[in-house]
């Protein structure tokens, strides 16, 4: 999904339109021929520094089947955004605010300087910028659009296990932004932010991170906050049923949501200060893998298939009944499954001096009453796991399929 676009020198357009623009208003003043500023561009070339990696550079395309930032592999910062149509604001401001929304994803996306430019990333490359945009249930109603509201959007069941926000959920539309780079993040934020003035109010925003791309010596899948080794199982693109499972199928009603997806959104926060206290042996216990490198407690590496019938010396499990790994697993599950791409958290401390931090967990199914719900819904029954956590906020959005050239994201939605 990514594209590595090495400009020459490996420097950014945006960085390339600034020096270019400098040395063309330099060439006027002074009168220079078209050949002398050539060769001054060129001596500047050589003295350019070299990018030292290639993140800066790295581009996601906007326009595709499916919209960026759920089969792109993650980035290093998250946020997300949930807002709420102000009042008098109905499907034509939505429309122009999704219009004005995806012009802006695509040029930030393809490295391009947007008309009100911040300049908070003026220096750097694209660095895998995604911005993904979502309807939650409420939007349908606001705008007459219920007749076009797909049955995936049904509200997710009350689970025992939850202590949900209200304030901190939901919302009539989402947004999630993907970057490798804080500042080419917060830039994306704010235009999105910016240009939502009038026709919809923030209602949540979440800030989340993992791993900086390249800062393994051995790339390998990234750890959560509880030190796990997170996403190993995941659905793979090159499997044959990971379309079926993740992407809404083209032929399916309503016909805007083809090659969408549903994102299920839970902010999860980890009792790290329980979990730090109990025996390396027993967190092993409670996910049902190892935590030096993820390998199943049935033993061989992180890629092996976890063997939920394997028995240890003692004639016990050797993945425990209630580990999280056996709970969740879509053997236990009638085949549910969903494509996990969570973002950490941290967001200071608790009165009780305790972190308040865990995992923005997103889950990506093409229905999530065949993916998160029943998993959910056992998970929430009789998994180890649910000791040291606490679900605090919820979100299910209708992600529609990915623009064409020319087209705006929702537009079959918003103009069918
Ligand atoms: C309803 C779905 C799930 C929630 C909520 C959830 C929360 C959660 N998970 C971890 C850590 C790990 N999860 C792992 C595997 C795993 N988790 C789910 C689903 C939910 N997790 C699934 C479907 C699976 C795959 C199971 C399988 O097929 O083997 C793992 C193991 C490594 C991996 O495969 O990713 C870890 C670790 C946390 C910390 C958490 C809430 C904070
Ligand atoms: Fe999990």
């Amino acid at each position: 999904m990514t594209q590595h676009d090495h400009e020459p020198n490996g420097v950014s357009r945006r960085r390339l339109v600034s020096t270019v623009g400098a040395a063309g208003a330099t060439g006027l003043a002074v009168g220079a021929t078209g050949g002398a500023v050539a060769q001054a561009a060129a001596r500047d070339d050589r003295k350019a520094p070299k990018p030292v990696t290639s993140v800066g550079s790295t581009r996601v395309p906007f326009h595709g089947k499916h919209q960026a930032g759920i089969t792109t592999p993650l980035q290093a910062f998250g946020h997300l955004l949930a807002f709420d149509l102000v009042s008098g604001a109905g499907r034509k401001q939505a429309a122009a605010l999704l219009k004005r929304w995806s012009r802006t994803a695509r040029e930030l996306m393809a490295d391009e300087s947007t008309a009100n430019s911040t300049g908070i990333a003026l220096d750097a490359g694209p660095c895998s910028l995604s911005v993904t945009f979502g309807f939650g249930r409420t939007f349908f109603s606001r705008t007459g659009l219920e007749k076009q509201r797909p049955d995936g959007l049904a509200p997710l069941p009350d689970f025992s296990g939850d202590a949900l926000d209200k304030k901190r959920s939901d919302g009539d539309l989402w947004v999630q932004i993907g970057c490798d780079d804080g500042l080419v993040a917060f830039d994306a934020l704010r235009e999105i932010q910016r240009q939502a003035a009038g026709t919809a109010r923030l209602r949540w925003q979440m800030n989340g991170f993992t791993r900086t791309p390249g800062a393994t010596r051995r790339p390998m899948t990234v750890r959560n906050l509880m030190g796990q080794v997170d996403g190993t199982n995941n659905p793979k693109p090159s499997e044959p049923d990971f379309d079926g499972r993740i992407f809404v199928p083209s032929s399916s009603k309503p016909s805007w949501m083809a090659n969408g997806s549903f994102a299920v959104v839970r902010r999860i926060r980890m009792l790290l200060d329980d979990w730090d206290k109990i025996p390396l042996k027993e967190q092993e216990r409670v996910i049902g893998r190892r935590k030096s490198d993820g390998a199943p407690l049935s033993g061989g590496t992180e890629h092996t298939d976890p063997d939920l019938e394997k028995r240890s010396t003692g004639g016990s499990p050797a993945i425990p009944a209630d580990a999280h790994v056996r709970v969740s697993a879509p053997a236990t599950n009638g085949g549910a499954a969903m494509l996990r791409r969570p973002f950490s958290y941290h967001d200071g401390f608790r009165d009780d001096g305790a972190p308040d931090a865990g995992l923005l967990f997103i889950a990506w199914q093409a229905d999530p009453l065949r993916g998160f719900v029943p998993v959910q819904r056992k998970l929430d029954r009789g998994d180890a796991l649910s000791r040291y956590v606490r679900h605090e906020a919820s979100g299910l959005f209708a992600v529609p399929g990915g623009p064409s050239k020319g087209e705006y994201v929702g537009q079959a939605l918003l103009e069918g």
